[in-house]
């Protein structure tokens, strides 16, 4: 089978985990590319987390367990769009993995009152997501190979898709951790209520849940596909609480993707954190086994946010307050400290310039002023959201925004002094509202034989 045409009934993933050793074990490994074709598996491209788009990074570094065979592509990072992300390794895939174009981001409740029940779940969702991140069905009989009386092991969406880098990255919510399931001292100092922040507009229905998984993949359909599986597999223990679809990824996670520009055709993710920023990442990315959680080591903390964009009040707004209010050129990206708008898109901006009239040419109140490390106690974010589009509201304007995904180290050093700072007095606030809202542990990447969550219910 080739990575065009996928999802076979058989073809354990397993083998798919057994060819990719950890990297503190084994250099990268690539399939022979005369091995003999083995349905599902055999000529699958494998791509380590960071691809071509981390070259000179160990795979280590980039959390991935194998790194082979990256072709040129456009928005993905430079690494061939459908091929296999490896599901284990040191950290989870999908936090540094250069963001893919699609998002399915779902949050659940957890209905099941039995810890037992739970831990079957996960160690359900793990066999699934592991098959369905290496392009096959959710389930070895799959779609159409099983019984004929029996509903089928997986939906069917995805025949004959390729894996189109899936990656499935699961976090735990602070209503986990109540009496339920006996989880209460091991919640995370880290994993705090988020405050509330002014001007937030925050609905119950798109906010919480007690664990989230983000889909993320250069086929909506197979990200679709993917969390509808993941829903039907958890029937009777989970619900769905609110999900989320997203496209045209707002940030870039590695220093090979190009930058992708937001639903205000800002370029987004300039300064973000990139797989490539290895010590900054082990500083401000990965929770360490000295943090106050041994379990959380090498896992991190993920905000989602559910802003509203308001775009047509900005589509009326001129060139010249766009810019001012990111202290970017809209058509570079470069800082408007930078000599003129040809300037590189990375210079570093010089936030004490002044106009002629000894006014900062980056506004006490620019967006990026605001969040920068210079005025947040040197705090930074791995962002990681999307555009949405979900249609109208009724009055003619568009349900659409960015969906603020950021993985971080610690949300109360980062996340929530940066959200205190901008949503004071951002200049941006005229037209974002933040409508939805959570906050989840995401645990270390899996271990040859883990299952998600094996380290908090160990
Ligand atoms: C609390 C954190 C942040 C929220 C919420 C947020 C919302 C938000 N941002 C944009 C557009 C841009 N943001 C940019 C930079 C930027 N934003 C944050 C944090 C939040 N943004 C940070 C930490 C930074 C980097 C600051 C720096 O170090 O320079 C930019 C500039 C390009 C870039 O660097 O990415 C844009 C554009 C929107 C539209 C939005 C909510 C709708
Ligand atoms: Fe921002």
């Amino acid at each position: 089978m080739d990575a065009s045409e996928g999802r076979g009934a058989a073809g354990p993933a397993a083998e798919v985990s057994e060819a990719a050793a950890p990297p503190s074990e084994a250099p990268p490994i690539k399939p022979p590319a005369d091995a003999p074709p083995r349905r599902g598996f055999s000529r699958r491209r494998l791509l380590g987390a960071g691809a071509v788009g981390i070259a000179g990074l160990g795979a280590a570094a980039a959390g991935g367990y194998v790194v082979s065979d990256a072709r040129s592509g456009a928005r993905s990072g430079g690494s061939d769009t459908a091929a296999a992300i490896p599901f284990r390794g040191t950290h989870q895939a999908g936090i540094v993995t250069p963001a893919q174009d699609r998002l399915h981001f779902v949050s659940f409740d957890v209905t099941t009152e039995s810890r037992a029940d739970l831990v079957d779940l996960l160690r359900e969702w793990t066999k699934a997501a592991e098959r369905m991140t290496a392009g096959e069905a959710a389930g070895a009989l799959g779609a159409v190979d099983g019984p004929i009386e029996a509903p089928p092991q997986d939906t069917g969406e995805a025949l004959g898709l390729p894996a189109s880098q899936l990656t499935l990255t699961i976090g735990f919510g602070p209503s986990l951790f109540d009496r339920r399931f006996g989880l209460a001292a091991k919640r995370p100092a880290a994993l705090v209520d988020l405050p509330a922040f002014p001007g937030d507009d925050l609905e119950a229905a798109r906010s919480g849940g007690d664990i989230a998984i983000q889909a993320c993949a250069n086929d909506p359909q197979v990200a679709v596909h993917a969390v509808r599986n993941l829903a039907r597999i958890g029937f009777g223990a989970v619900a769905v609480r609110w999900s989320q679809l997203g496209f045209g990824r707002t940030s870039s996670t590695s220093r090979g993707q190009a930058t992708p520009r937001n639903l205000f055709g800002f370029k987004d993710g300039t300064a973000n954190l990139k797989a490539e920023d290895a010590s900054l990442l082990e500083q401000q990315l990965w929770a360490g086994a000295a943090d106050g959680t041994p379990w959380m080591a090498n896992g991190s903390y993920l905000v989602a946010r559910r802003i509203r964009m308001h775009i047509e009040t900005w589509d009326r707004t001129s060139l010249d307050e766009q810019q001012a209010i990111f202290g970017r050129f809209k058509g570079t990206g470069a800082p408007k400290t930078s000599a003129d708008a040809d300037s590189a898109e990375f210079d570093d901006f010089e936030f004490d310039t002044v106009t002629g009239a000894s006014e900062p040419v980056i506004a006490d109140n620019a967006h990026t002023r605001l969040a920068h490390p210079d005025f947040n106690q040197g705090a930074r974010l791995l962002r990681r959201g999307y555009n949405f589009v979900d249609g109208s509201d009724g009055l003619g304007r568009l349900d659409a925004g960015l969906f603020f995904l950021a993985y971080q180290r610690d949300p109360r050093k980062q996340f929530i002094p940066i959200q205190q700072n901008l949503a004071r007095v951002d200049a941006m606030n005229e037209y974002v509202k933040h409508v939805g809202s959570a906050v989840f542990a995401c645990p270390p990447g899996l271990s040859r034989d883990g299952y998600w969550g094996d380290t908090l219910f160990a």
